[in-house]
């Protein structure tokens, strides 16, 4: 028997049960609910990382569509249950989904939505900061000062990495791969080397276009190259950036050999998904190489580090924050909310995921769409035009 879970309830004789596991930022995904006619269920329960067992109870007997974590186990078990109570839809709060078996959901009939768009700039912009923190070894720079250590200016008082006219390297050029290349292109006018399975025609133009920009104002223009494969990135870039799907393709990436392939005094950034990087590995290769140095956002076994991670001077940590800024917590809460309330009220799916702005103007009543549902096309569900 499954344990009761805590929960708040708002709109209680709302005709729709939508079920959220986590309380979410802002109001604004609560109240579109409520304008349409649901209960909102929030749990409260003080406990991080709910159970199958847990969401069992809060599915109950009626539940018409979840909001659910990245941290939650969504696969047969659960959207059996989702089924059973005549649930249609069940959207991530978070643009990755390899927490989600979406072939267990398309074989009970439900949706599965994901949050992208909203949350590129910021994850970008986190991949950004630890670049910087890494090259720069700020945080060890930090513990020095607060440690009373700092006697004087010394010539080699934490000398670290110059970005600028160095290469950075994405793996996974697509959303956020490509807003955090022109961040350290713009910013600090590297070159770039990227390697995805598909061209990134834009993020190509745009360097091109850039550089044009700088060698027409005198200065050094910057370079794009695509790579035929990731050990040529590996090799050639100064600070290589992390920012593949997690899957079966991309599952331990980074490893022994291809940490060996990189530059001794490499900076590497993860902001993806922890198991792309075989993170026993990178702490040898850290213990081994005191000027590699790595940012994490992401570790294979949250929220555990490997034995040896936290000990590491070489390494940046911090725990899975790349999305949070408050603007796109409230927009990721809204457009999973929305994902669960177009299937609810049977609205077509919208035809862009990449252009989900429509649904974040808060002086507008968002689009009669599910902003973004990943197996759309397996359920046979109409598209929106734009
Ligand atoms: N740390 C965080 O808080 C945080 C925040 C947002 C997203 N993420 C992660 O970032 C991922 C990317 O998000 P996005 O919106 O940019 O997605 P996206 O789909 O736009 O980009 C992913 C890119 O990875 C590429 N890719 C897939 N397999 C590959 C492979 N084997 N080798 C190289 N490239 C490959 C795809 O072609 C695509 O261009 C998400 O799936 C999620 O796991 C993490
Ligand atoms: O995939 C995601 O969206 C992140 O990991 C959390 O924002």
């Amino acid at each position: 028997m499954a344990k009761p879970v805590s929960i708040e309830v708002w709109n209680p004789n709302g005709k729709y049960r939508v079920v959220s596991t986590k309380p979410m930022p802002g109001t604004r995904w609560i109240n579109l609910l409520i304008e349409q006619d649901c209960r909102v269920e929030i749990c409260i329960q003080k406990k991080t990382i709910l159970s199958v067992e847990d969401i069992l109870a809060l599915i109950g007997d009626k539940c018409d569509g979840v909001i659910g974590q990245l941290t939650e186990d969504w696969g047969e078990t659960l959207f059996a249950a989702l089924s059973r109570a005549g649930g249609k839809a069940f959207s991530n709060m978070a643009v990755g989904y390899n927490n989600v078996d979406v072939n267990a959901a398309t074989k009970y009939g439900v949706a599965v939505g994901n949050t992208p768009g909203v949350l590129t700039e910021t994850t970008a912009e986190l991949a950004a900061s630890l670049s910087l923190a890494a090259s720069r070894r700020i945080v060890e720079a930090d513990e020095f000062m607060r440690a009373g250590l700092y006697d004087g200016w010394l010539p080699h008082l934490f000398v670290g990495n110059l970005l600028k006219g160095q290469t950075v390297g994405v793996i996974g050029a697509g959303r956020i791969g490509s807003a955090y290349a022109r961040m350290m292109i713009e910013g600090f006018k590297m070159n770039l080397i990227y390697y995805d399975l598909y061209q990134a025609t834009r993020l190509e133009k745009f360097v091109t276009a850039y550089g044009a920009f700088l060698k027409a104002n005198g200065e050094q223009p910057v370079t794009w190259k695509r790579a035929s494969s990731m050990d040529e990135v590996l090799r050639e870039a100064d600070v290589i950036s992390l920012h593949p799907v997690l899957d079966k393709t991309t599952y331990h990436l980074i490893n022994k050999d291809s940490l060996a392939t990189m530059k001794k005094e490499a900076i590497l950034i993860n902001c993806s998904r922890g198991p792309v990087v075989d993170e026993v590995a990178l702490v040898e290769h850290l213990k081994q190489n005191p000027m590699f140095r790595v940012g994490l956002d992401v570790f294979e076994d949250e929220p555990y580090m490997k034995p040896g991670l936290a000990e590491m001077k070489n390494a940046v940590v911090v725990p899975h924050i790349a999305s949070a800024s408050k603007w796109t917590r409230e927009g990721m809460a809204t457009l999973a909310a929305l994902n669960v309330l177009g299937k609810i009220k049977g609205y077509p799916v919208w035809g862009d995921p990449n252009r989900v702005e429509p649904f974040l103007n808060e002086n507008a009543p968002p689009p009669a769409a599910s902003p973004s549902l990943v197996n759309a096309k397996a359920l046979g569900l109409p598209t929106s035009k734009l």
